[in-house]
């Protein structure tokens, strides 16, 4: 199954540098885990924003829940998903 999720980073002010890089670093690592494993399969900048629309492939809604859950930034994001469907207009023959 086929997701977007936008997700909006709202790190306090407040947080010291250190701690904010530190959990950048885990989020950049576990999304190019995802990446890897095929789950995430596209990591977009929304530009002049903190801001990413992403697209997941994966099994279930409690698998997205689950990915999203782990996120090392999730206590400090707003997060919107969309589930997707095969637009009848598209010209592939795949989910790609
Ligand atoms: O910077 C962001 O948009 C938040 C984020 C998601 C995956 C990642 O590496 O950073």
């Amino acid at each position: 199954m086929l997701f977007q999720v936008e997700m909006t980073v709202k790190l306090p002010p407040s947080m010291p540098a250190e701690e904010a890089a530190a959990i950048k670093a885990r989020e950049k690592a576990y999304a190019q885990e995802l990446q890897h494993a095929g789950k995430w399969r596209h990591l977009w900048r929304v530009a002049g924003s903190y801001a990413n629309v992403s697209i997941f492939d994966v099994r279930d809604n409690a698998e997205l829940q689950e990915i999203v859950a782990g996120l090392p930034l999730f206590p400090w994001m707003e997060i919107g998903v969309k589930p997707l469907c095969r637009h009848p207009s598209s010209i592939r023959d795949d989910d790609s």
